[in-house]
């Protein structure tokens, strides 16, 4: 199988006054083609920080990330717009959409970036729409659709530039029990349809079950990745 994300002794470090907070202490692992990894942890754990440093929104304090060969972590600015542009795309907690664009404008938006022209930009996010069972919906403002809904569109506009990787940090976070669930089952399955690796950020053990394999973050370590097929790993080695 073939690596997708590659962290090696990653480290963040953050100066508080006159002491340091170890977000991430040390973290090393390898995320292949294909997974629906997530990171869980309680509060405080390191989650948002080890995704952010995933994604090139932060730089580490010491240590490797190679994101589909690349090595991230000596990227600037310009450079990791670039990588996320090509490379990534995003599902946020609050969806993050734009109110005074319908959902077909909004899921169209990211191909906008890339310099897609119009025609091309929402045949593709019709599609898109369709794919997570929004079709009726392609008109409708973000108000006018409800949380399980925009999370929706905040899924199809993740996938529209064919990123490699989505990231979703708390993807469900504001979403009932109920709609959390079918926008799991969205997730795994359009995922595992269009070959895409996903990394999800969450603090809930019962959504993380949805994922391939799951990554136990504590006090900026990883204590154990568990897969899906029950063979347990802890520190890397096999039990
Ligand atoms: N900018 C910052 N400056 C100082 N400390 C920070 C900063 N960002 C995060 N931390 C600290 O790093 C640790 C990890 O934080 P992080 O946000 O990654 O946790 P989390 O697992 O995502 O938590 P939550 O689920 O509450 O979002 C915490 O102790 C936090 O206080």
């Amino acid at each position: 199988m073939k690596k997708v994300i590659c962290v090696k002794d990653l480290y963040k470090l953050y100066r508080v006054g006159d002491s340091a907070v170890r977000a991430l202490d040390g973290v090393s692992f390898d995320i292949y083609e294909g997974e629906f990894c997530a990171i869980v942890g309680t509060s405080g754990s390191g989650k948002s920080t080890l995704l952010n440093m995933l994604a090139g929104l932060e730089k580490p304090t010491k240590g490797q990330i190679v994101i589909s060969g690349k090595h991230i972590e000596n990227m600037n600015e310009d450079e990791l717009v670039r990588f996320r542009r090509e490379n990534v795309g995003f599902i946020f907690q609050s969806f993050h959409l734009i109110g005074t664009m319908n959902a077909l404008e909004n899921v169209a938006l990211p191909l906008t970036f890339r310099g897609v022209d119009r025609k091309t930009r929402l045949a593709k996010a019709d599609r898109m729409l369709n794919l997570v069972k929004l079709s009726k919906h392609k008109k409708h403002m973000p108000n006018q659709m409800s949380g399980g809904q925009q999370q929706r569109v905040g899924v199809a506009r993740a996938l529209v530039s064919d990123p490699a990787i989505i990231f979703a940090d708390e993807p469900t976070g504001n979403l009932d029990s109920h709609t959390s669930e079918d926008v799991m089952k969205l997730m795994q399955e359009v995922v595992r349809r269009q070959k895409r690796t996903l990394v999800m950020v969450t603090h809930d053990n019962h959504l993380a079950e949805y994922a391939d394999r799951i990554f136990h973050i504590m006090d900026g370590k990883i204590i154990k990745i568990e897969e899906k097929t029950q063979k347990e790993y802890e520190g890397g080695k096999t039990l």
